[in-house]
């Protein structure tokens, strides 16, 4: 795990306008107060060792010297930190001065990277002091107290899997910011050193900015903008912290704060770096970078993080935001139902035939072609729904099969599959009374036949009704319940079929058909393939026999979204559900996911259509294509 996460800050050190002892010393502060939450990684706002707004004093050698003095006692200081630091100083160079960040780590600068574009324009006028640093490549420069430090926008700061990038301010609110090249060329952490006033929702604007970047360059953006101590002679600055990691924003603070302050968050590299190992298009982006950037290797001692803090969603399909639920429900079943629209408009169909167990998928499946068909101006009718009961079949399970398929107004039919199947184990041989994989698959496969022969029979379309975990896990009869016309929950995984079901008996029924929905959410979720037990209760029950499908599904996400590794996996899952398994049993379910995921690839690739919903797929192609022959021997 060493190599994956990194505990990084962003701070906000009170400021004194040019009284560079004060801004010292708080910077120090800050640093300490990093270093004590286990941070690894500190970033200042844009000048902070002057303060931003110094305005002509800037000019005077003064002001410089000390600056650069201080620079020379924060190197002092660092030598007891395990930290890189990154502060904000001006830079004489060549009679220039530049706007720069300053990556200091153990006593020493590692680089010096001046900020590319210079505000001039409303109420900023850098150009009065500062020259652009976006051509300045390649160069060194020297320093009172430390000589050939390395100065441009080309540079790296390298440590192990981290790779650490630096722009200032201006930058990101460019067209194409310098973090961009930064991040194409292996940056997968940029800091930010900002003074961005405040005025009216433009935190938002920064906001958007910040999280912006950090998707376009799959990498985390570090920001920290200076505070309320800056001058206000025409500007307030509120100290405005964030980061983000790939689009989300893990951290942020509350601005307008008068002392001190730190934000800190876990970063996961191999997360971002696995996000770029399959996106073709961050690869071929490569070849836009006008320069090629030089690495400054350092080496920052990253043991393992006592305390992680890091919040890890149990169940990552799920909005973990209850002011997200109904826009997200929305927009799946928008997305299920008009993927199923199409299919029936260009076949020109108007029936579908769905079979009903009284489960949570085929409910699922029939809330959508229900949706689907009343968008269509198709009669409910024209979906004939099947139950089929057969030798594991409940009363729960049929009396809610009957109940909702009545009361939404579909066609209803009972097809019994116990003779056919009967019929079916004495031609080829196999006895009743085996209850093996044999007499389980014999039901599944009665069932599509007769589904697929009354599709035929009424001219309709026969929906199927698998989801993305059972497909992940080949929890489904090959050739029987896996293959049906068009499958509409193929990228639903089952904590998601359960939160939509959930959702739509909340929101959109009828009392009758809420106590249904509530009932079928309630009930184990099983094949019923197996006989009932003696008291008519379902004897098989699916998560007994291949696992929580919650920890299924977490597996999954993390394995397909970055291709995180066993021990990762694990470790995030431990982190997760520390409350709610065992080590030793999150450990069993694992090995068994490994196993069931490489064994069932063959099911995956004979998979009918279906679109994609969510960002897993297991489409093989789309996203997924993989030897049905692989070994999961690696991946123990
Ligand atoms: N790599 C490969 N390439 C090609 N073929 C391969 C293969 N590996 C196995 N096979 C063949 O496939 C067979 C295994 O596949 P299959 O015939 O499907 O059978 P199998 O996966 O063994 O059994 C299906 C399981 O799914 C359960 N099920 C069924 C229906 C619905 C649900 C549900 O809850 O939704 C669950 C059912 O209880 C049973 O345990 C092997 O016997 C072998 O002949
Ligand atoms: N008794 C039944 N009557 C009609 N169709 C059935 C019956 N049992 C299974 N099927 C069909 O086979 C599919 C696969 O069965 P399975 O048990 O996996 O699904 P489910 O019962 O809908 O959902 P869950 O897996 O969540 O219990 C069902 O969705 C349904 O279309
Ligand atoms: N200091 C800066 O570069 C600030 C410029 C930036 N456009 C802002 O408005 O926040």
């Amino acid at each position: 795990m060493k190599n994956s996460f990194i505990k990084v800050s962003s701070a906000c050190p009170k400021t004194n306008v040019s009284d560079i002892a004060f801004n010292l010393e708080n910077i120090k502060n800050c640093i300490n107060m990093a270093h004590e939450d286990g941070s690894k990684v500190c970033v200042f706002p844009e000048l902070s060792i002057t303060s931003y707004t110094c305005s002509d004093l800037f000019l005077h050698n003064q002001l410089l010297k000390a600056s650069t003095e201080a620079l020379k006692d924060l190197c002092d200081f660092s030598i007891s930190k395990e930290m890189l630091i990154i502060v904000g100083a001006p830079i004489l160079h060549h009679s220039c001065l530049y706007n720069c960040g300053v990556a200091i780590y153990k006593g020493k600068i590692l680089g010096i990277v001046p900020k590319s574009y210079i505000p001039n324009y409303s109420e900023f006028y850098e150009k009065r002091w500062f020259t652009e640093g976006f051509e300045v490549v390649n160069r060194e420069i020297n320093l009172s107290f430390q000589k050939n430090i390395p100065f441009g926008v080309d540079l790296l700061f390298k440590c192990d899997t981290f790779v650490f990038g630096i722009e200032i301010c201006e930058d990101l609110w460019v067209t194409i910011p310098p973090s961009s090249y930064l991040a194409l060329q292996g940056a997968n952490i940029i800091c930010n050193l900002s003074a961005s006033n405040e005025l009216v929702s433009k935190s938002d604007y920064r906001r958007s900015l910040v999280s912006n970047q950090s998707a376009r360059g799959l990498c985390s953006y570090i920001f920290s903008s200076a505070g309320v101590h800056e001058s206000t002679t025409d500007l307030l600055f509120g100290g405005h912290l964030l980061i983000s990691e790939n689009g989300s924003i893990l951290k942020e603070n509350e601005r307008f704060q008068r002392d001190n302050e730190v934000i800190t968050s876990i970063i996961d590299v191999s997360k971002l770096n696995g996000e770029r190992i399959r996106n073709m298009s961050f690869r071929d982006s490569l070849k836009t970078c006008p320069y090629q950037c030089r690495t400054i290797e350092f080496t920052l001692n990253n043991k393992a993080i006592t305390s992680f803090d890091r919040y890890i969603a149990k169940h990552p399909f799920v909005p973990n935001n209850k002011n997200e639920t109904e826009t997200r429900c929305k927009e799946i079943f928008n997305i299920q139902k008009n993927a199923l629209a199409k299919r029936l408009t260009h076949t020109n169909l108007k029936k579908a035939v769905v079979g009903i167990s009284g489960g949570l998928d085929s409910t699922l499946a029939l809330l959508v072609i229900i949706k689907t068909f009343d968008m269509l101006n198709i009669p409910r009718e024209n979906i004939i729904t099947v139950t089929m009961p057969g030798f594991g079949t409940t009363d729960r399970t049929y009396n809610n099969a009957v109940s909702l398929c009545n009361n939404l107004g579909c066609d209803f039919r009972e097809i019994s599959i116990v003779d056919a199947c009967l019929q079916h184990f004495k031609d080829i041989g196999h006895s009743v009374d085996i209850h093996d994989v044999t007499y389980e698959n014999v039901q599944a496969r009665e069932r599509t036949q007769i589904l697929m022969d009354l599709a035929n029979k009424e001219g309709g379309i026969l929906v199927g009704t698998g989801d993305l975990s059972e497909l992940a896990l080949g929890w489904c009869t090959f050739n029987g319940d896996h293959m049906s016309m068009y499958s509409v929950n193929c990228s639903i995984p089952k904590t998601l079929v359960r939160f939509l079901v959930q959702y739509v008996a909340d929101y959109e029924v009828s009392e009758t058909i809420k106590t249904v929905l509530y009932d079928i959410n309630n009930t184990p979720v099983s094949p019923e393939l197996l006989p009932k037990d003696a008291e008519g209760n379902i004897s098989q029950k699916t998560e007994d026999i291949v696992g929580p499908y919650e920890l299924h599904d977490f597996f999954l996400y993390h394995f397909m979204k970055s291709g995180a590794s066993y021990e990762k996996i694990l470790f995030l899952a431990k982190h997760a559900f520390k409350e709610d398994y065992a080590p030793d049993q999150i450990t069993m379910w694992l090995d068994k996911f490994i196993k069931r995921f490489f064994n069932s690839q063959f099911k995956r690739s004979t998979l009918p259509d279906g679109p994609k919903v969510g960002t897993i797929s297991l489409s093989p192609r789309g996203d997924l294509r993989m030897p049905s022959d692989a070994s999961y021997n690696t991946w123990q």
